[in-house]
């Protein structure tokens, strides 16, 4: 079965936490994810989530902390997700590809229909999050 390695980016913002609806066209239809993609072979996970911003959303992010990788195996391949927590450096967000984005405080994170291999970075980040948005139980 193909196996994906993806970069996502959770991009925080004046407290809020960036998430993106996949299109209607895309695989996974309307579920919602972090802004990321594929790694290209010789590219640092790094690279790749700067490289694929600036194609998804027309911003520069700076890479920060990663949180721990989530493998999830989807009916017809796999996916293992490279999670940093990042911020934009620079650029206004224009959807390149996505259905639409919307900016949550960290304690309503898990009322959106996530992609299900986003559900243990969502943990991890809650985990880590206390600063950003304030406990979340
Ligand atoms: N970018 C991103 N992809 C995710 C997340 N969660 C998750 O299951 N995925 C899946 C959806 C896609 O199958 C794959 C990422 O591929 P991609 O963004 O480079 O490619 P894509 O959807 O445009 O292309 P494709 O899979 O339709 O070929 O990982 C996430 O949080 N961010």
């Amino acid at each position: 079965m193909k196996h994906l390695h993806v970069t996502c980016a959770i991009i925080e913002r004046d407290g809020l936490v960036l998430a993106a609806q996949r299109s209607a066209a895309m695989s996974l239809p309307l579920k919602w994810e972090f802004p990321g993609g594929k790694i290209d072979p010789g590219e640092t996970p790094e690279e790749c989530l700067r490289r694929e911003l600036v194609e998804e959303m027309g911003v520069r992010v700076r890479v920060g902390e990663s949180l721990p990788a989530s493998t999830h195996r989807y009916p017809t391949f796999t996916v293992t997700l490279y999670p940093f927590v990042c911020s934009i450096e620079a650029g206004e967000i224009v959807l390149h590809e996505h259905a639409a984005v919307s900016w949550l405080p960290v304690g309503e994170l898990r009322t959106l229909d996530w992609a299900e291999a986003d559900l243990p970075v969502i943990e991890s980040y809650i985990a880590v999050s206390v600063g950003v948005g304030g406990a979340v139980c």
